[in-house]
């Protein structure tokens, strides 16, 4: 049976001017308004600019397919600066160009092999924590995804596991972050200056670049004292690579951004989506019993291989939808180059182009039935269809996600561990409330109740 999960509902009108700054404050999906849902093409008129959202599915490719004609916003730029400083998330042009050949190699299936079985030892120590709560009670679930996917990229990336301490102070910093800088970029888009917001998220961003960097130095100084040369972990692909353009590598400075922005990119993605898998779930105890089916069939009790991800459709397709209803990354923003009509709309050099996941995933003539949760639709023509052109959980073209691999082995682990393991319970009375800051989450947390099988 699939059902409809929460989310805000939207506005009937439009809102005014003042009324958008007020709904946005604390999320930006609570601006939305009913036709943003089904609309090809809106436009937000702000003093000095106006934003334009784009929802036509062939227009999202032409713009997400060429990075030259349609770079990133510096409004991306200037909320995200202060975590991940000049990282291959924000830069454009060459700059972005000679990041992006120098990280991907560091993603390349050959690696991703090696880190499976880091990827399942942290898995290990998540169960172990789960069983101390697996007796029915009422659990909040976000830390521990956000502490078993902060953990993985530790290991991961820079070969350390991450003490529950450190786990908690990176957790607390990152929502602080999260608040002030989704704060600091409405100011900006309103024109105001955005003193506070901007000074908290740099406090906030600023903890966590220090645990960071300090590994980061340490491993250069192994690097160059000739030691540490048998790890085999990302940030080790990442120093030894060569820009076969220039020449030359990542110097420390520009490691630390990558780092971070790995870091930030590649855990609070996948906590998130992995949040709300669980909440999903919890929902429909029949899905749980088809999981289980598919995972005793192809693993039984012995330790998951990285073969399997690919023999679990049905976990694959409770995280894919899972990603459609909740797309961590709510939005993206691009500008164009140059003026020009997008549609009917004249859209002048330099305007924010919005691309929504969120929107184009609940699209109502672009898929059937989008605010239900129905993992099933993947295997059907109209699911094969909607998916083809209007699915973009991790972008599309020569921007798209680096780690989407990389977060789908993680995510099917994950689920496919807990729900061998455990039953996952409805919480009666929790209803999460959607919101939409640097990625979605619940306001409200996720609470589902656990029990050891
Ligand atoms: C469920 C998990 C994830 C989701 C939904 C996700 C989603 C996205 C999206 C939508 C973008 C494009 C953003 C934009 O165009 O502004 C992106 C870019 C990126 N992601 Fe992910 N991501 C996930 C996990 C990861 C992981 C695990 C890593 C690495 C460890 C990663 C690394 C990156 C990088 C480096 C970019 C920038 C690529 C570029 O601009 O060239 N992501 N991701």
């Amino acid at each position: 049976m699939n059902f409809q999960p929460p989310y805000p509902r939207p506005h009937v009108r439009k809102s005014s001017f003042l009324l958008r700054f007020l709904r946005g404050w604390n999320s930006w999906i609570d601006v939305l308004f009913e036709r943003s849902y089904s609309m090809k093409m809106g436009k937000i008129s702000q003093p000095g600019m106006d934003i334009f959202m784009v929802n036509d599915a062939d227009w999202v490719r032409r713009i997400l397919g060429d990075a030259h004609a349609y770079p990133k916003h510096k409004l991306m730029h200037r909320m995200l600066e202060p975590l991940l400083g000049t990282s291959i998330f924000t830069t454009n042009g060459d700059l972005w160009e000679r990041q992006r050949r120098l990280v991907e190699p560091a993603f390349a299936q050959a690696r991703l092999r090696l880190v499976f079985a880091l990827m399942a030892d942290s898995v290990a120590g998540m169960t172990q924590r789960l069983d101390e709560v697996a007796d029915g009670r009422s659990y909040e679930v976000d830390g521990e995804m956000t502490y078993v996917t902060a953990d993985i990229i530790f290991r991961t990336i820079l070969s350390e596991t991450l003490e529950e301490s450190a786990a908690k102070e990176i957790y607390d910093a990152f929502l602080e972050f999260q608040h002030h800088a989704q704060r600091a970029m409405i100011l900006m888009i309103y024109r105001l200056p955005p003193v506070y917001s901007a000074w908290a998220s740099k406090r906030a961003a600023k903890k966590i670049r220090s645990i960071l960097s300090g590994i980061i130095a340490r491993r250069m100084a192994e690097r160059d004292s000739g030691q540490g040369s048998a790890r085999q972990d990302i940030l080790a692909a990442m120093m030894d690579a060569v820009d076969p353009v220039s020449g030359d590598r990542f110097t420390y400075e520009e490691l630390v951004d990558q780092v971070c922005m790995l870091f930030l990119a590649g855990h609070e993605t996948s906590a998130s989506a992995l949040t709300w898998a669980l909440y999903l779930i919890s929902q429909c105890p029949h899905l749980q019993d088809q999981m289980l089916a598919e995972i005793q069939a192809a693993v039984g009790e012995r330790d998951f291989e990285l073969s399997d991800i690919k023999s679990l459709p049905t976990v694959g397709n409770v995280f894919r939808e899972t990603l459609r209803l909740y797309p961590p990354v709510g939005f993206f923003v691009r500008e164009a180059a140059q003026t020009q009509c997008i549609r009917d709309k004249s859209v002048k050099e330099g305007s924010p182009i919005l691309i929504s996941p969120w929107l184009l995933h609940r699209h109502r003539t672009l898929w059937e039935r989008p605010d239900e949760f129905d993992p099933d639709r993947f295997d059907t023509p109209a699911g094969k269809e909607s998916s083809k052109c209007a699915y973009i959980p991790f972008s599309k073209g020569p921007r798209v996600c680096i780690g989407a691999a990389y977060a789908t082995q993680e995510a099917v682990l994950i689920l496919a561990s807990i729900v061998r393991r455990y039953r996952v319970e409805a919480d009666p009375g929790h209803v999460p409330k959607v919101v939409g800051r640097v990625t979605i989450r619940s306001g409200n947390g996720v609470r589902v109740r656990l029990q050891r099988r």
